[in-house]
């Protein structure tokens, strides 16, 4: 593509020489995926300047760069006030405005973004439609699946994957949309056509200043479903109205609201709940009718999952028959709740619950069914959120009758300092916890403990296959090692 086309799309910028006749064959922002003939954008990052690469991005082929300050450079420099956001336009058109040829749902929310977009995913399969589904735990097109670093991808990324997603003729986008995402710029330009919001509570303090910093950000994919009205293509917003944040995103968003709750008036709602150990009856009350839906997802926080999933499906025009005859097939989620020990007298539960509100309604929903000990293994990540710390701490031990900590992805700090902060102030309860830093060994001490009727919860790292140590990430699958585990207790 001409580097005039694709600026055009760009109304204000400055260059150091013509630009007009430079093709360029793709878009890069990191200097070593650069080849012959693209075009390299420099993007400031939190650990070093995509400025400072430009020499390497030129040696291996880079025809243009964008920056947004001065860089010295032997091929022409577009100079923009900011880059990120010039990527993303820049993406949206060298791509040829995939999103914009795709249905495209958006999930986000504290918990239950990843639970949502499957449900979703399911819902549109019954409904006959091939879908597309990107998130926490891969990118999926259709039973295809490819890898991902971040829930929701840089905008570079993100645009050549719903370029994949047009090719392969997905007729159903469903993306999680992270606070991360939404502040840093990611989902610029993404046309979206049904925003979720799932709820809000603690987590990311160590990046949005507080935590109405942090609802702003996600009050951000609600502002973002445009300002204007079109019969052909109605946008909705979908609330849950029993979240205290709720008003904010409301008044965030100028398209179409569709509520859902079980507490609080709401359009769609869930009423007559009755949730025990092998899943989850309720009664979808909903503007375009009633039914009754038995689903084998367990806890009520899954209820609001399925009503998110129920109310975007709804506003999406899929009949009420599709949306209940898909939640009563799916068997749950990889690595949420999921169910280890299917031949014990004891319960091996591995879940993703990686704040304070998750694990609170996960031990909850598993106090509420547990005939006698409910043991749990759980740590905090490195370079995250350290506030939430003492708080999973004092949930665990509160809503367990004894607590594992130990370590769950490092990263870069040290392990025993994550322990230190989450244990902190726990001295008077020492009796009803242990700190086993290394994962492996916690979990084997949990399974060596449990007796007849006992239930074990693995929280925080629910699908992961890998733990990360420093900058490395071994190989580590909570649900392989409990597996392992129960079979040496057996011997
Ligand atoms: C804090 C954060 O969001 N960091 C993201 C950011 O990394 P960064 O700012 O450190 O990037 P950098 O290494 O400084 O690089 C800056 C620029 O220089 C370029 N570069 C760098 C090196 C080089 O040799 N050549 C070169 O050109 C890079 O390609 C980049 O364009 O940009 C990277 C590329 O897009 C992201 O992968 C990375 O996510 C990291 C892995 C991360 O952990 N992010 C988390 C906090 C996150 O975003 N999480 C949310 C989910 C949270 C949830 O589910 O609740 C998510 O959406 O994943
Ligand atoms: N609606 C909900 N409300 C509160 N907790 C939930 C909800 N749904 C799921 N959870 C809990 O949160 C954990 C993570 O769920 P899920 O992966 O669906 O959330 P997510 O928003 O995608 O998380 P992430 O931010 O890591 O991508 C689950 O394992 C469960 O313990
Ligand atoms: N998307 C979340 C995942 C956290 C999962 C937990 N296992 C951890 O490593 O803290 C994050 O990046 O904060
Ligand atoms: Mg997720």
């Amino acid at each position: 593509m001409k580097l005039s086309e694709l600026f055009s799309y760009i109304p204000i910028y400055q260059t150091n020489s013509a630009i007009k006749h430079i093709e360029i064959t793709s878009i890069e922002m990191d200097s070593q995926k650069v080849k012959e003939g693209s075009l390299f954008v420099c993007i400031p990052g939190f650990t070093v300047d995509g400025h400072d690469y430009v020499d390497e991005a030129i040696a291996n082929g880079a025809r243009a760069i964008v920056a947004q300050k001065e860089v010295k450079s032997a091929v022409p420099v577009v100079t923009v006030t900011d880059s990120s956001r010039t990527l993303a336009i820049l993406a949206d058109r060298f791509y040829n405005h995939p999103s914009s040829k795709l249905p495209l749902i958006g999930v986000t929310g504290t918990n239950g973004k990843t639970t949502v977009t499957y449900l979703l995913e399911e819902i549109y399969n019954h409904f006959q439609k091939k879908t597309g589904v990107i998130g926490t735990i891969q990118m999926k097109i259709d039973n295809k699946t490819y890898p991902v670093s971040n829930t929701t991808p840089d905008a570079l990324s993100l645009q050549k994957s719903f370029q994949l997603m047009v090719n392969e003729g997905v007729e159903q986008a469903i993306m999680e949309v992270s606070s991360h995402a939404l502040d840093l710029g990611r989902v610029y330009g993404c046309d979206f056509d049904i925003a979720v919001f799932t709820n809000l509570s603690q987590d990311h303090l160590d990046f949005h200043k507080n935590i109405d910093d942090y609802l702003r950000a996600k009050s951000l994919l609600f502002a973002q479903l445009g300002n204007t009205y079109d019969d052909s293509k109605q946008k909705f917003a979908i609330i849950n109205a029993d979240d205290l944040s709720s008003d904010l995103i409301k008044k965030s968003t100028a398209q179409h609201i569709v509520t859902y709750g079980c507490r609080s008036e709401a359009q769609i709602m869930a009423e007559e709940i009755n949730i025990d150990a092998d899943g989850t009856a309720f009664k979808l009350i909903t503007p375009v009718g009633e039914l009754q839906i038995s689903s084998k997802l367990i806890g009520m926080f899954n209820v609001y999952n399925m009503l998110a999933a129920s109310a975007a499906a709804i506003a999406g025009k899929v009949p009420l028959k599709i949306i209940k005859t898909a939640l009563e097939n799916i068997n749950g989620i990889s690595g949420r709740f999921e169910s280890i020990a299917e031949n014990e007298s004891f319960a091996v539960i591995v879940d993703y619950a990686h704040t304070p509100d998750s694990l609170k309604n996960v031990l909850k929903t598993i106090k509420e069914f547990a005939r006698r000990k409910v043991y749990v293994v759980v740590g905090c990540g490195g370079d995250r959120d350290r506030s939430k710390r003492p708080l999973m701490a004092a949930i665990a031990l509160r809503y367990s009758d004894h607590a594992i900590f130990t370590s769950d992805n490092p990263r870069t700090e040290d392990p025993e300092a994550i322990l230190q902060d989450m244990t902190n102030g726990l001295e008077d309860f020492t009796n009803k916890y242990e700190v086993i830093s290394d994962r492996k060994s916690a979990i084997y001490q949990a399974v060596n403990y449990a007796e007849e009727d006992d239930v074990i919860l693995i929280a925080g790292k629910g699908h992961e296959t890998y733990q990360q140590i420093g900058h490395v990430k071994y190989d580590f699958d909570d649900r392989v090692i409990a597996k392992e585990a129960i079979k040496a207790k057996e011997k």
